[in-house]
Parts: C-alpha cells; sequence; structure tokens
C-alpha cells in the first residue's frame, strides 16, 4: 500500500486544542499527522518540490519566480535583487525574500496534475482535515483551504503584517512546520506573534509535523534565518476560508 501524505494522528485532544485556541486565537498542534505521513511529505518538500522565489522590496514587487526563472537569474540580477532588499529594510519599506511553490497556483494550471502536491492540496480540503480545523477554531463556516509551500534558506524572512485579506473570506492561517527535529532556536525561523508596541507575545519553532492555526489579521512574522542556519524551514501555508 502507498505511504498516505495526510494520515491524521487520532490521538489529538480536539477538546483541549479547541480551548486554547479559544483562549488565545492560536494555537499550536504537535504530532498533527501520523510520524509516516509526516516523514512522506517532508520528503515531497525536501526532494521533490520545484523552488521558485517569492520576494519584494519596497514598491518593486510582490515578485513570484517559477524554479526555472530563478535558475535563469544572473548573479548580477541576484546581487542587485539582495541590495534593494536589503536598502528596503534598513529605511521604511516592505520586503521580504522565501522559496515557495504555489500548490493551489499548480493545481488549477495542472502543472503535474495528480503529482504528490495536488494530492496534499485534496487532503487539506478533505472533511476529516477540514472537520478538524472547524472544531479546533469552534468557526463551522471554514469550507476550503488554498496551499504553498515555503522555503526559509539563510538570510531569507517575512516581516511584520497582518494577512489583512478579511474580505476574501481569510479567518484563519497555518503553517504546516516540517523542519528538522533537532532545530536549533538560534537558527531562527520562527512563527513570531507581537502586540501593538513590537513586543513578541509568542512565537513557535520550526518543528517536525506540528500545525500552527491562528485567526486573522494578527500581527505576525517570520524571523530572519541566519546565515549559519541549515537549509531546511520548510512548511506548507495558507489560510482557511469561509468562502
Ligand atoms: O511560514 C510562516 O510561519 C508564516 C507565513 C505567513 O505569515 C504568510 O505567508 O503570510
Ligand atoms: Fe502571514
Amino acid at each position: 500500500m502507498p505511504i498516505s501524505l495526510f494520515d491524521l494522528n487520532p490521538a489529538l485532544d480536539r477538546a483541549d486544542l479547541s480551548r486554547r485556541f479559544a483562549r488565545d486565537r492560536r494555537v499550536q498542534i504537535r504530532d498533527v499527522l501520523t510520524e509516516d505521513a509526516a516523514a512522506a511529505l517532508h520528503r515531497v518538500l525536501a526532494r521533490d518540490t520545484p523552488w521558485g522565489l517569492a520576494w519584494r522590496a519596497g514598491e518593486d514587487g510582490p515578485h513570484g519566480l517559477d524554479a526555472g526563472e530563478v535558475a535563469r537569474l544572473s548573479p548580477t540580477e541576484r546581487q542587485a535583487t539582495g541590495e534593494r532588499i536589503f536598502r528596503s529594510m534598513q529605511g521604511r519599506d516592505y520586503a521580504f525574500s522565501y522559496a515557495r511553490y504555489p500548490i493551489l497556483d499548480a493545481y488549477l494550471a495542472k502543472t503535474n496534475p495528480d503529482g504528490p502536491h495536488d494530492i496534499l492540496l485534496e487532503h487539506l480540503n478533505d472533511q476529516p482535515f477540514l472537520d478538524l480545523i472547524r472544531t479546533v477554531t469552534s468557526i463551522p463556516e471554514l469550507r476550503k483551504a488554498d496551499a504553498q509551500a515555503t522555503l526559509f534558506a539563510p538570510n531569507q524572512f517575512l516581516p511584520l503584517h497582518i494577512d489583512s485579506h478579511a474580505a476574501e473570506g481569510w479567518r484563519v492561517a497555518y503553517v504546516l512546520s516540517l523542519c528538522r527535529e533537532d532545530w536549533r532556536p538560534d537558527w531562527g525561523g520562527y512563527l513570531q506573534f507581537f502586540d501593538e508596541d513590537g513586543d513578541v507575545i509568542a512565537g513557535y519553532k520550526p518543528r517536525f509535523n506540528a500545525l500552527s492555526l491562528f485567526a486573522v489579521p494578527a500581527l505576525h512574522a517570520v524571523s530572519y534565518v541566519p546565515p549559519f542556519a541549515p537549509v531546511g524551514r520548510y512548511s506548507i501555508t495558507g489560510w482557511f476560508r469561509d468562502r
């Protein structure tokens, strides 16, 4: 029998998770999948995902490059992009940089029909998973999820923002973290939550097989991954929507 990419851990304490989400508007579900499913999904990210690049530097962007476009960037273009991002963050402009593979876009464009990313997207939108999320969040209207694979490599980051797309039906953001078990806190890449004064009120370390959920809008960021971190802040992320 092929290994499933998405078997939920049957032992989750849904009542406890739901109490925590109601209290904090966020919760992290550790060991959300079975060990085998999480390992299979990690292999898809580490071996079978054609990573593109998402970046922005102030008014320049957001840009979404696919893997082929990234491969064709000249060293001069790479350096110029890095400098633009650097200057934006030195000042007050918004910028970001991370590797990504847009799973929903690829599904709709039939880029790799019935490939592992398509199967994953179907599981994310299947009743067992949506039921878990509806129960934990107590939002019965949640009806679908989009998805992208993301990889924050050294020197990448996603600064403070709020996911302000409520008008498009975004209700709950999710990050399924699929990193090494022994991620060192000093390697950055935390999903951090902030108060209005800029103080960090919570932060989730990159983990293997942990699903973070939070109601949006909310002030959050992915902290900078320093040059000495190993490549590997892998996740599947997106939003659960009510329409
Ligand atoms: O990867 C994460 O931890 C969060 C990603 C995020 O905030 C976003 O894509 O809007
Ligand atoms: Fe976000």
